[in-house]
């Protein structure tokens, strides 16, 4: 098949349609309008919704650390305070005075409980507490050794230092603040040190979970209590020597949480899942001033199903309005289907109209020919017989006359052998036409056989009768046929008979045959009426 001989598109439909092949093809395109429309809808859907839990998620960060560190910034002035009084510095002078110690202890438990900061000690020159607010309790800060501590080594080189961390001995996060004690000849007494601990705020009105992890990603802070001292992922093998070694979680850091990312997205949030509890939106800042971070995790189900809520009606929407399409489409198939059938009956209804005509049409001249003679275009015999019956049964009906004549030419015989059987033939004719003039309508004249012809007269009587065959002899008198040489007259006898009360057609054939009979006899072109 060529290009050109394709058939059209409307063609082809219509053979899909037919074919029941419509299924097959607008099935699985409506599948995939309705699932690439439920697609787009989630996408859309999830974006926005993500979006908006992306500007609402920064300020709760911020506010958050706000919280977070306001509290500590209170106690600034107060590592400055113990390293300048009196008592302390003569506890760190002479450590092993136990009264002295003892009364730096009560001065710095009475601090603690004036200022509300978590704990005060003094260490010495070599880093080891010397007194400290919390003497009284089992994990006190006396005797431990802080030498390691950045709060200690910085406040050594700098003066004063400032820093946040994990606790060793109490495990807690805090916010460490430490001053130099010096002798009053500048040498090294020790260093006083403040720590105030950070407590989780209030983030129920967040929407979600905050954590604040370490630098090996441990939550140490976590609004969820079972996420407390859990590391984001299993920690790595130096995160593990450094817990280890600092000796922070002792005793309380559990297995990770299990954080896996799905998607970084532009904004540096990500999209996560946490072990089995579920799918978040996670955002972190760090900490200034710190190795730590501030992490957000906003659940993503609300979001999820929002998505695939609108991803549906989408779908559903897709799958209505092309299903209405199709409906239509269906719609116009089959009118169009009803139109065609419609123009087809009309086509075979004026096609049989047509055949009805024609053979009315055959069936009238097959009439007119079985009941025509071809020769003259009279009656046939077999027609004349018929009619005369009838108009015998009607003028006896109603007592009217009804007159019948045979014509018969005279020595016709001799025409045919003097000039031919054509001649005959017109001879015939023009005869035929004399007797179709001279009678009336209502009266049937025809061929009765050879050069005989036969009239029926209904209301004629003898007189009336009489009268039209003298008038036919004259008629036929007056023929003139061309022939070779001149013209060819003939004559013809008339035998009439009228027909008598209840008298059988052929009885009044026959009479009229003995009147022709006698007319013959009598010397021919002449009219002789039965008795
Ligand atoms: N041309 C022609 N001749 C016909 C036709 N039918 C009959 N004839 C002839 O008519 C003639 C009739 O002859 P006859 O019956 O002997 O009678 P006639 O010669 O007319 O003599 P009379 O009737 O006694 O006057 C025959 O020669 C037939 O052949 C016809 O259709 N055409």
């Amino acid at each position: 098949m060529t290009a050109s001989d394709s058939p059209p598109v409307s063609a082809w439909r219509q053979r899909l349609a037919g074919a029941g092949l419509a299924p097959l093809v607008l099935v699985p395109a409506l599948v995939l309008a309705a699932g690439m429309a439920a697609l787009l809808a989630y996408l859309i859907t999830w974006q926005n919704q993500v979006g908006r839990l992306e500007r609402a998620a920064v300020p709760r960060l911020e506010r958050f650390a706000m919280q977070l560190f306001a509290p500590p910034r209170r106690y600034t002035y107060l590592p400055h305070l113990l390293a300048n009084d009196r008592t302390l510095r003569d506890a760190l002078s002479h450590p092993r005075d136990s009264a002295l110690v003892r009364e730096a202890n009560a001065y710095l438990e009475r601090q603690r409980e004036r200022t509300g900061a978590t704990v005060l000690y003094m260490l010495d020159a070599h880093g080891t507490g010397i007194a400290a607010s919390n003497w009284r309790e089992k994990i006190s800060f006396v005797g431990v050794n802080y030498a390691y501590r950045p709060y200690y080594t910085r406040a050594l080189a700098d003066g004063d230092a400032h820093f946040y961390a994990m606790g060793t001995t109490s495990h807690r996060p805090g916010y460490f603040l430490s001053q130099l004690v010096t002798k009053d000849d500048g040498g090294v007494l020790g260093v006083a040190v403040v720590k105030a601990d950070l407590t989780m705020p209030d983030v129920r009105d967040y929407g979600g979970e905050v954590l604040v992890t370490d630098a090996g990603g441990v939550a140490f802070l976590s609004s969820r209590a079972d996420w407390q001292y859990r590391p984001l992922k299993a920690l790595s093998a130096s995160d593990g020597a450094s817990v280890a070694r600092t000796r922070q979680y002792d005793g309380v850091l559990r297995a990770p949480l299990d954080l896996r990312t799905k998607r970084t997205l532009d904004s540096g949030a990500a999209i996560v899942d946490i072990g089995e509890s579920g799918h978040y939106y996670m955002v972190r800042r760090p900490v200034p001033e710190t190795d730590w971070h501030v992490n957000l995790l906003l659940p993503l189900e609300d979001v999820d199903v929002a998505a695939a809520r609108m991803a549906l009606l989408a779908a559903g929407a897709v799958a209505l309005a092309a299903l209405s399409l199709l409906y239509l489409w269906q719609f116009r198939l089959r009118l169009a289907e009803r139109e065609r059938s419609r123009a087809e009956l009309e086509g075979a209804h004026a096609a049989l109209a047509r055949q009805h005509d024609a053979l009315t049409a055959l069936s009238d001249q097959l009439r007119v020919q079985s009941s025509t003679d071809s020769l003259t275009g009279l009656f046939n015999r077999r027609h004349f017989m018929e009619s005369l019956e009838r108009l015998l049964g009607t003028a006896q009906r109603h007592g009217e006359p009804l007159a019948a004549m045979l014509v018969d030419a005279d020595h016709f015989k001799r025409v045919n052998d003097e000039h031919g059987h054509p001649v005959g033939d017109e001879t015939l004719r023009r005869l035929a036409a004399v007797l179709q003039e001279e009678t009336r309508d209502g009266d049937v004249a025809a061929r009765y056989g050879g050069e005989e012809f036969i009239i029926a007269l209904p209301r004629t009587d003898a007189a009336a009768a009489l009268t039209v065959a003298e008038r036919i002899l004259d008629r036929v008198r007056a023929i003139r046929t061309p022939v070779p040489g001149g013209t060819l007259t003939v004559t013809v006898s008339i035998g009439l008979a009228v027909a008598g009360p209840g008298e059988e057609m052929a009885e009044l054939i026959r009479r009229a045959d003995a009147a022709l009979y006698e007319a013959k006899r009598g010397g021919r072109d002449r009219v002789v009426t039965s008795a």
